[in-house]
């Protein structure tokens, strides 16, 4: 019936056959490299495809065309939901904050929360983000000069402590002294314990079966165990700053936290009040939200530099001749004075969108638009694509960035409008912050704090490949780990050296 109803079924894509009879196609998506099927799709099939569910799932939509992306995420997003895969899963890590909330409560968070990301308040986060980026510079200084100067380290360790350690000052004003305080530790040893559960391939089987039955949620699954723990942790942490009432806010006006500034909403009158409940589960899904997507993105961009140093040669002679200790943050954010630190940051964000992959469901009968007609065997052209509610469409947010621009790292396609990318919506043309109402609220802070990261470490290291494949995986965000080590979990080992200047 639902063939005979929609249009999905003429839409092009792999055939059935190539798909297994359970897992249909998602088995194969999960186990191979970040968008690596998609991006294979596109490229043969066009930038809308279907592709086979698993569990005789209905056949499921994935889509790179920027007219139909700007369509489900903008023009006409609230028809489109996050599934019954991904909202249970944000809810069972970090709550039913803005990430989870849908239609009014969505709109009232939204308005609520973007405060803490407006211009006055990112531009003081600028001092005390560049304060952990040379404490994280002393940490690997003095761990690589007992080692004579050189070592080959999980680069993941480091840059999640100092990602962990900004998103705590923001959010409590709380010192995590590199990660090492007691709260900072219970929350970097309960993640690391979620992401590499989430690497297992049970839990793969574990998160189709609950698309299913999403009651079975509540079974003791170590994978749900471990998120659901997460959850617990942060909870318990923003709990006792509140309860101490000790929200990190100096004075008023001063130094605001993410805390401080969520807390005036209690007793705020209108739509954006928010009860207490709600300022913890909104604070959780910052910390997360905050915490491990910004890390990600600063170890795959020191990945591509150690992959390229050409690139990372050039980029440190802009950084060193730049001839000041710090840039400020308009220079930082417009790229005005750093150009090529902006091209490579850019590069990498394309190639690597942590955020990884997201989806949406059609809660109503829905057509869905096509920059370009799909041409059907019979020569007949398809300009729309009729939908049903409930139709699943993947976002596989990799593949949507390479699609028409390669997947060659070049950061300067980014130094020429001619070569820049400018068909999609979102940030730079990108998918990778997503696009519309929901667009990734906390974006400017990533890339400052990317940039923060990157110019400090890359003055005075250098970042060599230790000839290791690396894979990419999807567990909760962008995953890499070594092939033939993969017992070892989530990493990414690097030849760190200190730069003659700096010893
Ligand atoms: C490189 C780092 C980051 C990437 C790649 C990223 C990516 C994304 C993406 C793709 C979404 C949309 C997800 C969807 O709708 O399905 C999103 C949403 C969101 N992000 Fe980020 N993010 C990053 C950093 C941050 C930071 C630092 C914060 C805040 C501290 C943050 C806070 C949020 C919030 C609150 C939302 C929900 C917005 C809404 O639903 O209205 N993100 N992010």
């Amino acid at each position: 019936k639902r063939r005979s109803n929609d249009d999905v079924h003429l839409v092009p894509g792999p055939p059935s056959a190539e798909g297994h009879w359970l897992w249909g196609h998602e088995r194969d998506i999960a186990h191979n490299n970040v968008s690596g099927l998609y991006t294979r799709w596109f490229r043969e099939y066009g930038p809308v495809v279907r592709h086979k569910g698993a569990l005789l799932h209905p056949d499921i939509l994935s889509i790179a065309d920027p007219v139909t992306l700007k369509y489900v995420l903008n023009d006409n997003y609230t028809n489109f939901t996050k599934s019954v895969y991904l909202r249970p899963l944000v809810d069972r890590l970090m709550g039913k904050g803005i990430v989870w909330a849908e239609g009014d409560l969505h709109k009232r968070y939204r308005k609520a929360l973007a405060p803490a990301f407006g211009p006055a308040h990112l531009r003081e986060m600028a001092d005390p983000i560049f304060d952990m980026a040379n404490s994280l510079r002393h940490r690997l200084a003095s761990c690589l000069q007992e080692s004579g100067g050189s070592s080959t380290l999980d680069v993941n360790e480091y840059v999640q402590s100092f990602a962990l350690d900004v998103v705590c000052k923001l959010q409590f004003n709380h010192d995590t002294q590199g990660g090492t305080s007691e709260d900072a530790k219970a929350i970097a040893d309960a993640w690391s314990d979620q992401i590499n559960e989430g690497l297992k391939s049970s839990s793969f089987y574990g998160l189709l079966v609950l698309r299913m039955f999403p009651s079975l949620g509540i079974l003791p699954l170590s994978y749900f165990k471990a998120q659901s723990d997460i959850k617990k942790i942060l909870s318990r942490n923003s709990m006792k700053y509140i309860v101490s009432n000790d929200s990190g806010m100096k004075e008023e006006g001063s130094e605001l936290t993410f805390l401080a500034l969520l807390l005036k909403r209690i007793n705020a009158k209108g739509a954006t009040k928010l009860s207490v409940i709600e300022v913890v589960e909104n604070i959780n899904t910052l910390l997360i939200g905050g915490f491990e997507t910004t890390s990600g993105a600063i170890k795959m961009c020191l990945y591509d530099l150690a992959m390229n140093m050409d690139v990372q040669t050039k980029l440190r002679e802009e950084l060193v001749s730049f001839g000041r200790e710090e840039p400020d943050f308009e220079e930082l954010l417009t790229g005005s004075r750093l150009p090529y630190l902006d091209a490579v940051v850019k590069e990498s964000i394309r190639l690597h969108p942590t955020g990884g992959t997201t989806d949406r469901v059609a809660t109503n009968d829905d057509v869905l638009p096509l920059s370009q007609p799909i041409e059907l065997p019979s020569g007949e052209q398809v300009h729309q694509i009729h939908i049903r509610a409930g139709q699943l469409i993947q976002l596989p947010m990799r593949a949507i960035n390479v699609w028409e621009e390669g997947e060659r790292f070049w950061p300067e396609r980014w130094l020429n409008k001619e070569t820049a990318p400018s068909k999609l919506g979102g940030w730079s043309n990108m998918s990778s912050f997503s696009e519309g109402p929901r667009m990734c609220l906390g974006w400017k802070l990533a890339v400052l704090e990317m940039k923060i990261a990157i110019f400090t470490l890359v003055k005075d290291f250098s970042f060599c490949d230790t000839g290791d494949t690396i894979e990419t995986r999807i567990s909760t965000t962008y995953q890499t780990r070594v092939v033939g080590r993969e017992h070892e979990g989530a990493q990414l080992p690097m030849k760190v050296s200190l730069l003659e200047k700096s010893g």
